[in-house]
């Protein structure tokens, strides 16, 4: 679905107008401190839950505010008949700071859990953190990878929930003194059965990832990728049972005091001859694969039938002109929502040959107030 209408309260220097955009792209430009980036963050709020910038809601909230509201409209492109409106879904999330309370809501009616939320705004941020996902821990794939298996498979959620509960009571009794071995093995036993059910969505999930990787490669010139080792590790080695792992590595946990085989030490490897490519790639090679990997995930969501609506914030400072033409295109391609800020006005004419543009909007920014252009 696209993000077609979006109104905020409180939040940031962002002023309440509501705002209209395109189910396409949209072009947004402003000086520095203007509020591009605030735009794109509530919507992210909208399909996450919470800030992509900043951990603390707190910062989030206009100064002086206790609260903030996001609400959106979001258009799921089907008409009921040639003449028929769209169908509009409306969603909102407001977060009380002082009383550390998110209330959430679809189509007017109060939802408990923000999967709800986020399960219709599929929202894919590209800033300059992004590169983290090659460069950075397992930690960033794995959020990586999460994303988009929580869009394939909406009851991956509940699942994950359940495994970190397990997790902790386990770390818990790791942790105790005097360790009660026939109690541990029944927490091993829990976390097992949920680790392996968890891995094998995870696994699933990504070789459809892989295959959408791999496609998105085969219509690009990048002989430099050639070579490139993309694996799926669970977290442990699958030729065994999870338990009998955990078993055989009791002593080694007890001495750290936390789980250390599991769904919490996932990762996508990602080497080149050998070695991890964030010690053989260059910089700008790392960057390009992290655009190729963003691009794979749209194309599993858009053959599912789901637009995936990607943020781009300040990618002229991280991409030359060549992966920003490439970038605009697959996205393009794969009818995805876009928007896009910049410093400078934008020129569609250099992302677009005359006639391949599509449908576009563009608004400047100006003191958290966006004005069509
Ligand atoms: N909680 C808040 N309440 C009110 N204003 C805020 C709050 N947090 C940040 N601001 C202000 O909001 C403005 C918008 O910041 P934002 O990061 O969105 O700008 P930007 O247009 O993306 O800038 P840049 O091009 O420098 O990245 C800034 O002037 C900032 O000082």
């Amino acid at each position: 679905m696209a993000l077609v209408k979006l109104q905020t309260q409180h939040f940031r220097n962002l002023l309440p107008a509501p705002i209209d955009f395109s189910p396409s792209f949209n072009l947004l430009y402003g000086a520095n401190g203007s509020g591009k980036t605030s735009i794109l963050e509530a919507i992210g709020y909208l399909g996450l839950g919470r800030s992509f910038r900043v951990s603390r809601h707190q910062a989030v909230v206009a100064h002086g505010q206790p609260k903030l509201t996001v609400f959106g409209a979001l258009d799921s492109g089907l008409e009921e008949s040639e003449f028929a409106e769209p169908i509009l879904h409306r969603v909102g999330i407001s977060r009380d700071v002082s009383l550390k309370e998110t209330q959430l809501r679809v189509d007017g009616e109060a939802v408990r859990s923000l999967s709800f939320l986020a399960m219709h705004l599929p929202v894919s941020v590209i800033d300059p953190g992004v590169f983290d996902i090659v460069a950075g821990g397992p930690g960033k794939r794995r959020q990586f990878l999460d994303w988009l298996v929580f869009h394939v498979e909406p009851s991956f959620s509940s699942l994950w929930q359940q495994v970190q509960r397990v997790t902790s009571q386990r770390n818990q009794m790791l942790r105790n003194g005097r360790l009660d071995e026939s109690l541990m093995r029944v927490w091993d036993s829990q976390y097992g059965a949920l680790a392996e059910s968890l891995t094998d969505i995870r696994q699933s999930v990504f070789g459809r990832f892989k295959a959408a990787f791999e496609s998105v490669l085969a219509e690009l010139d990048a002989t430099w990728v050639d070579g490139l080792k993309m694996e799926f590790y669970p977290g442990w080695d699958r030729g065994s049972p999870l338990t009998d792992v955990l078993l055989g590595h009791r002593d080694q946990e007890r001495r750290v005091g936390h789980t250390l085989y599991g769904p919490n030490r996932a990762d996508i490897r990602l080497k080149y001859g050998g070695r991890p490519v964030a010690e053989t790639f260059s910089r700008g090679q790392q960057k390009t694969l992290v655009i190729l990997m963003k691009i794979a995930q749209g194309k599993v969501l858009s053959d599912l039938g789901k637009q995936v609506t990607f943020l781009l914030d300040d990618i002229n400072a991280e991409l030359d002109v060549r992966h920003r033409i490439m970038l605009a295109q697959k996205l393009q391609e794969l009818r995805c929502q876009v928007f896009i800020t910049s410093i400078e006005h934008p020129e569609p004419e250099t992302l677009w040959q005359s006639g391949c543009a599509p449908e576009y909007r563009m608004f400047h920014v100006e003191h958290g107030k966006l004005t069509e252009e």
